[in-house]
């Protein structure tokens, strides 16, 4: 089987609603999104219209109201919780817009710890950091602390992080939201980068207009629905 353009990630009519009676918000309805291996989806919309609820709940974070997530042909939230912790340390990996590292740790610490986490046996995990921080160009500074790095290097070693466990996909919530346009379009291109040699699949709420001519596909979310699929 051509596994380049199999779906990996799929969300079915999902639907996400917060509080209830007059309270009620819904954040998202009917969502339905794709992510195929080797891909890099975008989710754009304005502030409020339901992009990091979607990430979340693709995530295996946050249960839907409504709608299913299927990631590698199973049903997410189909499975017991137990199960679906195993499933996202394994194969699903995050990435957050405040990098999320440890700050007393070096950047290969950081990298070796989020390995630990999953479970990835201890002879493993000093070939696997090594390679994923020289896979994002910070095999020299690998040994320095956050604040003894640029914001730039801060979001390549969250990228080491999240890569270094081999994930099948990887979801990033505005992962250049704090880095000017040149960087924000270097993480980009390791993106690119990583589906090239890795075939992961990626997706990534972006409100910048400088990313959407790189993706594979764009979705455009208004009021927790999505309006556009490009
Ligand atoms: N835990 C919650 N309880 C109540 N309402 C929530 C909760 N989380 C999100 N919402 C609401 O759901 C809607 C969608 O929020 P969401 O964070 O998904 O938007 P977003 O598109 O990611 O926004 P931003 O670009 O500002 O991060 C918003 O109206 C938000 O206020």
């Amino acid at each position: 089987m051509d596994t380049e353009n199999a779906p990996i990630l799929i969300s079915e009519q999902v639907s996400r609603d917060y509080g209830s009676g007059k309270n009620i918000v819904r954040a998202l309805r009917d969502a339905s999104i794709k992510v195929d291996q080797g891909q890099l989806v975008i989710l754009r919309g304005r502030s409020g219209s339901g992009k990091t609820t979607l990430l979340n709940i693709l995530a295996g974070l946050d249960q839907p109201t409504s709608g299913k997530v299927i990631f590698n042909h199973k049903d997410l939230y189909a499975l017991s919780s137990e199960q679906r912790d195993e499933f996202r340390q394994k194969d699903i990996s995050i990435i957050f817009q405040s990098h999320a590292l440890i700050p007393f740790m070096s950047a290969y610490e950081n990298v070796e710890f989020g390995l630990r986490i999953a479970k990835i046996p201890v002879q493993e995990r000093r070939k696997y950091a090594e390679e994923a921080l020289t896979f994002v160009g910070l095999k020299e500074r690998m040994h320095h602390r956050p604040d003894e790095m640029s914001g730039g290097e801060q979001q390549r070693t969250s990228i080491a992080r999240a890569i270094a466990c081999k994930p099948k996909v990887i979801l990033a919530d505005e992962p250049t939201a704090e880095l000017d346009t040149k960087m924000g379009l270097q993480i980009m291109k390791l993106f690119k980068d990583l589906i090239e040699k890795e075939q992961v699949g990626i997706i990534m709420t972006s409100h910048d207009p400088a990313m959407l001519d790189i993706a594979d596909q764009v979705y455009t979310l208004e009021d927790g629905e999505i309006i556009e699929a490009v």
